[in-house]
């Protein structure tokens, strides 16, 4: 018996945080339909799904009517009958359409949006709570999120290096607590930049941090973080981490680093971050070093205690993740559907991550709308760790779906990463 068998696929063309088109896919089955938006990086990895947009001058060649058209033409009649709720049937229907190893046939965007809305219609089929229904009856791990409070590289208009620098609020009991703790510490960071650096610092980049003026070296951006914390009477209670997005200040061809007015090897990049793991209360690093360099992340993995994510490095993809675990590089797994596509992929390689002792951490893209499903994936894995930055309403939508999601759960909620990780 098909449980919620799919009677339609529809399309249409809506608008991210930066205006940029994307698609928002509707499922419909007898007993339930879902809905998902599609979310959209701009620091992309290589070895990401293809994004498809249309070759014409709609949104400077941005457009997705070619996506929609697809879904429309290509997967509606592919699924219609499929059940909503057999989650990898409907998503090797969607992998056997496209055939390829990067979804360029139909687009990574097209495959990422009918996955999630399949997903949401089998939630609403079954009456779960979409958290619930992907995990299961003990579902109850609140992730501790990692805000990026000051913002750099591709996502913000200054000259810092990084593209983000997190406070991890390590000592907060629950997401409520996370939140508060961090809204004070952002309130406070504001008025320290407003003061020394100008009214301007407090423009904020594409996830809601600030973009401070003048600031070029990370070290002084988290001092800055850290005088925040400090002056609300937090010391202690927060650590700092970084998504260093290193391939961006890469150059391929000689094989350094453009840091610091420097070009550093990256011998020199490891010692650089050696120091600053000695220097600052720093409980986790992604993308530290080129996303092709396996070698090197293997490398820092070993010379520093903490954790060390992969993003660009693994782009959610199974093969990339056990290249790595292979390598021993990093020992976290950076978590986003739509670099690789589709649920079931996904959660493949979060299993994989997880049996091999590597962390999961969920994350947001860049391009946003304020769809929460992120926020219940996040505990529907049970992954213990968020980013999904910090103000702008395609963020907060996250936290409060979290707040939401722990008030329903209560006392049967847990909160952050098991044991002492990060703390
Ligand atoms: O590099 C990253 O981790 C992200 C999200 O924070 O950026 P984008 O979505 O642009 O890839
Ligand atoms: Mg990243």
């Amino acid at each position: 018996m098909t449980a919620a068998p799919i009677e339609s696929v529809a399309a249409r063309e809506i608008l991210d945080n930066r205006l940029e088109p994307t698609l928002r896919v509707t499922v419909e089955t007898p007993v339930g339909t879902g809905r998902a938006d599609v979310p959209r990086g701009r620091s992309r990895g290589a070895h990401e799904a293809h994004d498809r947009r249309d070759g014409d001058d709609r949104y400077r060649g941005q457009g997705v009517k070619e996506a929609v058209a697809a879904v429309e033409e290509d997967v509606e009649p592919a699924l219609v009958g499929h059940d909503a709720t057999d989650q990898r049937g409907v998503d090797a229907a969607l992998l056997d359409l496209d055939g390829t190893r990067k979804k360029e046939r139909l687009g990574g965007n097209v495959v990422t949006g009918v996955s999630l809305a399949a997903l949401r219609a089998g939630a609403a089929a079954t009456g779960l709570p979409l958290y619930r229904y992907v995990g299961g009856a003990d579902a109850g791990v609140l992730p501790l999120p990692f805000f990026d409070l000051i913002e750099g590289g591709e996502l913000a208009g200054g000259d810092l290096p990084f593209q983000e620098h997190q406070v991890v609020p390590v000592g907060a009991d629950s997401v409520a607590e996370a939140v508060r703790w961090t809204a004070e510490v952002y309130y406070e960071l504001g008025d320290i930049l407003r003061d020394e650096y100008g009214e301007a610092s407090l423009n904020v980049g594409d996830e809601g941090g600030y973009n401070p003026l003048g600031v070029d070296d990370p070290r002084e951006a988290f001092d800055l973080e850290l005088r925040a914390v400090e002056a609300c009477g937090y010391g202690g209670e927060f650590a700092l981490a970084a998504d260093v997005a290193a391939s961006h200040f890469h150059d391929a061809e000689t094989g350094t680093y453009a840091l610091l007015g420097e070009s550093m090897t990256r011998d020199e990049l490891l010692g650089f971050y050696e120091d600053l793991v000695a220097d600052y209360p720093i409980v986790s690093l992604e993308d530290p070093l080129d996303q092709h360099d396996f070698a090197g992340v293997a490398d820092l993995t070993d010379r520093l205690d903490i954790q060390i994510v992969g993003d660009d490095l693994f782009t959610t993809n199974p093969e990339r993740l056990q290249e790595g675990i292979d390598h021993g590089a990093a020992n976290a797994l950076l978590w986003k559907v739509n670099q690789i596509g589709t649920v079931t992929e996904a959660t493949e390689a979060a299993r994989l991550a997880t049996r091999n002792g590597y962390a999961v951490q969920v994350s947001e893209r860049s391009g946003q709308t304020p769809d929460t499903w992120l926020a219940d994936l996040a505990v529907g894995l049970g992954a213990g760790q968020i980013k999904t930055g910090v103000t702008r309403g395609e963020r907060t939508e996250q936290y409060n779906r979290l707040l939401e999601i722990e008030a329903e759960l209560g006392d049967a909620a847990t909160f952050g990463p098991p044991g002492d990780a990060l703390r």
